[in-house]
């Protein structure tokens, strides 16, 4: 059985210490997140960074907008925070409603506020190796793997999925690393083939336990970035845990893995953008 990646209790450690720096600070760091409709996911989502933040000792405020916003009606809410000096990170939670284009939200976001590190700016300075604000996800996952040691270098890692939030990023990283990367993802041929090849396994297709013992190579590090409800409601992610967890020398659970390790580095990164502004 592999070792366990505990996302939860290293995520409470980091709000501990960011506790500990909020207090010591003459006014708080501000947070503000967005959040159209009644996704319900995104609700619970964007309650648990509410939670997050008022316990670390930020400002913190959710905007719940009605579906029926329009998209000037965002832009200009998120205008109103880029001009307000108390709120130093503003987060649009995902995903939007169809008619609101996301690449122009995310655009609107002052680079210097945009703790969620999806603003293209951002993403550039990521790719080009000056990062200013980092995907929270892949940054998570980037301090579960240094917390535990885990050698990058001269490693062979495949990624599946390709997103702008978590693929795309995660293979940036871990090639900063000096990990070999492969991003796969629907249209590629033989995946449990290639999957297979990994020592670092990262799994964000969003398909409930797709990934089974035929795609881990023995002694790979795994991590699922998943979360998914199954036919009886319980959260469980991309990789089929029970069966994949002996084979793995390192393995995240869903829940209690890269989750809270997301919520944690939009904590970390609220504060820096706070600092910078000292
Ligand atoms: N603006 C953003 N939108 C979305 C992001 C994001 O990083 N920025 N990522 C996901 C959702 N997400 C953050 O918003 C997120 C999802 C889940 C968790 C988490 O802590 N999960 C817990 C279990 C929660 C539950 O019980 O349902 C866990 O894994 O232990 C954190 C962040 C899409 N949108």
């Amino acid at each position: 059985m592999g070792t366990i990646l505990d996302g939860a209790g290293l995520a409470k450690k980091i709000k501990g210490e960011l506790h500990e720096k909020v207090k010591k600070l003459n006014k708080k760091p501000g947070l503000v997140v967005l959040l159209l409709g009644e996704n319900p996911a995104s609700k619970v989502y964007v309650k648990h960074k509410e939670m997050d933040a008022e316990e670390i000792g930020f400002l913190s405020k959710i905007e719940r907008l009605p579906v029926t916003t329009t998209e000037e009606e965002l832009l200009d809410c998120i205008e109103r925070y880029n001009q307000n000096d108390d709120y130093h990170g503003i987060l649009v939670q995902l995903p939007l409603p169809e008619h609101i284009n996301e690449e122009k939200v995310l655009l609107a976001i002052r680079p210097e506020k945009d703790v969620d590190g999806f603003h293209p700016m951002n993403i550039g300075r990521l790719v080009s190796g000056n990062p200013l604000m980092t995907p929270c996800t892949p940054y998570g996952i980037m301090e579960l793997l240094e917390e535990y040691k885990i050698e990058l270098s001269g490693k062979t890692a495949v990624v599946i999925g390709r997103s702008n939030i978590v693929g795309k990023p995660i293979a940036t990283l871990l090639t900063a690393k000096n990990a070999t990367v492969t991003i796969a993802h629907s249209k590629t041929k033989n995946l449990a083939e290639v999957a297979k090849s990994a020592d670092i396994l990262v799994v964000a297709i969003g398909v409930a336990e797709m990934v089974d013992k035929s795609f881990v190579k023995k002694g790979a590090v795994v991590i699922d970035v998943g979360m998914n409800r199954n036919a009886e409601g319980k959260l469980v992610g991309d990789v089929k845990f029970d069966e994949v967890a002996p084979l793995a020398s390192f393995i995240t659970p869903v829940p209690r893995g890269v989750g809270p390790m997301t919520r944690a580095m939009l904590m970390k990164q609220t504060l820096e953008a706070f600092e910078r502004t000292l």
